[in-house]
């Protein structure tokens, strides 16, 4: 039990460091929040919230590896490699694609209802 605790510690200060030190995940929780306050605010169905919920845990987790990826590089090749190069510009265009694919289902789910309630008004 101790072991599982003290794991839950682990993955937490990860998080925390990917929060302290990246811009782009500090971008990617407020962009979530966002979503979950127009959720909220829009009424949007169960099926939806689990869209939301699955685009935010997507987008953040790649986030983390991404950030696991760049540290890991960093550590083995400090200086300039093309390969290294390769290595972040790729785990960089994998959070990319996950990022078009959230905003895309945030548009099919709330553009929507947006509109309804621009065109109620
Ligand atoms: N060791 C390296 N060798 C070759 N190219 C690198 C190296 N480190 C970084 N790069 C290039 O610079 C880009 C930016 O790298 P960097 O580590 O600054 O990432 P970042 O996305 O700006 O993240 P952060 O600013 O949080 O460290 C990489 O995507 C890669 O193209």
């Amino acid at each position: 039990m101790k072991k599982l605790i003290r794991g839950f510690g682990y993955a937490f200060k990860g998080i925390w460091y990917a929060t302290a030190t990246q811009l782009n995940f500090r971008v990617h929780l407020v962009a979530s929040l966002t979503a979950a306050l127009l959720g909220y605010a829009l009424k949007v169905s169960a099926i939806e919230w689990i869209w939301i919920i699955f685009c935010m845990a997507l987008v953040l987790a790649a986030e983390l590896f991404n950030t696991s990826i760049e540290v890991l590089t960093d550590l083995v090749s400090p200086e300039f490699n093309t390969k290294a190069g390769h290595v972040k510009d790729i785990a960089a265009g994998a959070v990319l694609v996950t990022a078009i694919f959230a905003l895309v289902t945030g548009t099919i789910i709330f553009l929507p209802k947006i509109l309804t309630l621009i065109h109620a008004a």
